[in-house]
């Protein structure tokens, strides 16, 4: 990254954060949600937290249809059963039909054949967002073979390239999570440092933030801001509700619960004081 924007840029984007959260709530945006079976339930009740409306449709000849009038479309690999990869399949077809956003979560990619060619496939469609933790970025751009199961091995920092490689090649954008989340469209780097330990500690934490990425794109839709603007208003939202969470939690499962109280009351006004971003340009 090179010359720094001026500051001013970065409390224009947790403006804008702040905006779409108020239009995501009177929106709210159909989520259309084909997930893993880990997180399924955790991910609809963080959408319906935040004031999104999630819907979690991942049959055959159902996907296609629903993702042609969803606001938003989320296709996260973590599980991904034939009937999964096929409705995945559909859903980006109807996706693209209709122009409607949509996610790709390519989870534990890199060693595990059936869901990384699945996930290379998938992007050759051009998600309009990528979201993944480093050692996923890493593996979908072909520079590592992934992860230690679902999780990183790798830091944020050091999937920067595999990040704006993938945003280049897609025309869409990469977020990258972890300690300090980055976000980049190719030619935009954004740094957002705001988050929680505790998301690691509970299961669907980078899932959950993925479906709150399409509900954002979404909600996006109908106004000026563009796609990298919406993916990092859901992760600030996100992280910052995380934040406030942890203050209240004794450890993971009561911070689970508090998430989603967090995520219910965290305002436009929170998300402008507490917004940590760095941005950039390359
Ligand atoms: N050490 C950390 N400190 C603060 N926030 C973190 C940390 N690690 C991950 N996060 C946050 O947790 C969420 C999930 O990220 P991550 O754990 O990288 O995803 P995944 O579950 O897909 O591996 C993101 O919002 C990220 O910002
Ligand atoms: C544990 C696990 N196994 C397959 S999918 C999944 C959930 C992963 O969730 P996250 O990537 O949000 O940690
Ligand atoms: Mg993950």
């Amino acid at each position: 990254m090179s010359d720094l924007l001026r500051p001013d840029s970065a409390l224009d984007l947790a403006g804008s954060a702040a905006d779409l959260l108020e239009v995501l709530r009177e929106t709210p945006p159909l989520t259309h949600c084909i997930t893993n079976a880990v997180v399924t339930g955790f991910t609809a009740n963080v959408l319906l937290a935040l004031g999104a409306a999630p819907a979690m449709v991942d049959i055959i000849d159902e996907a296609g249809l629903f993702a042609g009038v969803a606001s938003g479309v989320l296709i996260n690999l973590g599980t991904p059963t034939p009937e999964q990869r096929a409705a995945g399949a559909e859903a980006v077809a109807g996706a693209t039909a209709s122009g409607t956003p949509w996610v790709l979560d390519p989870v534990a990619i890199g060693a595990l054949p059936v869901r990384t060619a699945l996930a290379h496939e998938l992007l050759a469609h051009r998600p309009t967002a990528i979201r993944g933790n480093a050692s996923e970025i890493l593996a979908l751009a072909g520079l590592s073979a992934g992860g230690r199961g679902v999780d990183a091995t790798d830091s944020t920092d050091a999937a920067f390239e595999a990040a704006v490689l993938l945003a280049r090649r897609t025309s869409g954008v990469v977020a990258v999570s972890g300690p300090v989340d980055l976000v980049t469209d190719g030619d935009r780097v954004l740094r957002l440092a705001n988050g929680h330990e505790l998301l690691t500690r509970v299961t669907g934490g980078g899932c959950a933030l993925g479906a709150v990425m399409a509900a954002f794109l979404g909600a996006a839709t109908a106004t000026d801001h563009d796609e990298l603007t919406a993916v990092a208003a859901a992760s600030l939202v996100y992280t910052i509700a995380a934040e406030r969470a942890a203050a209240e939690a004794g450890g993971p499962g009561s911070f689970a619960v508090a998430l989603l109280d967090a995520l219910a009351a965290v305002g436009a006004d929170d998300v402008r004081a507490a917004a940590r971003i760095e941005a950039g340009v390359l």
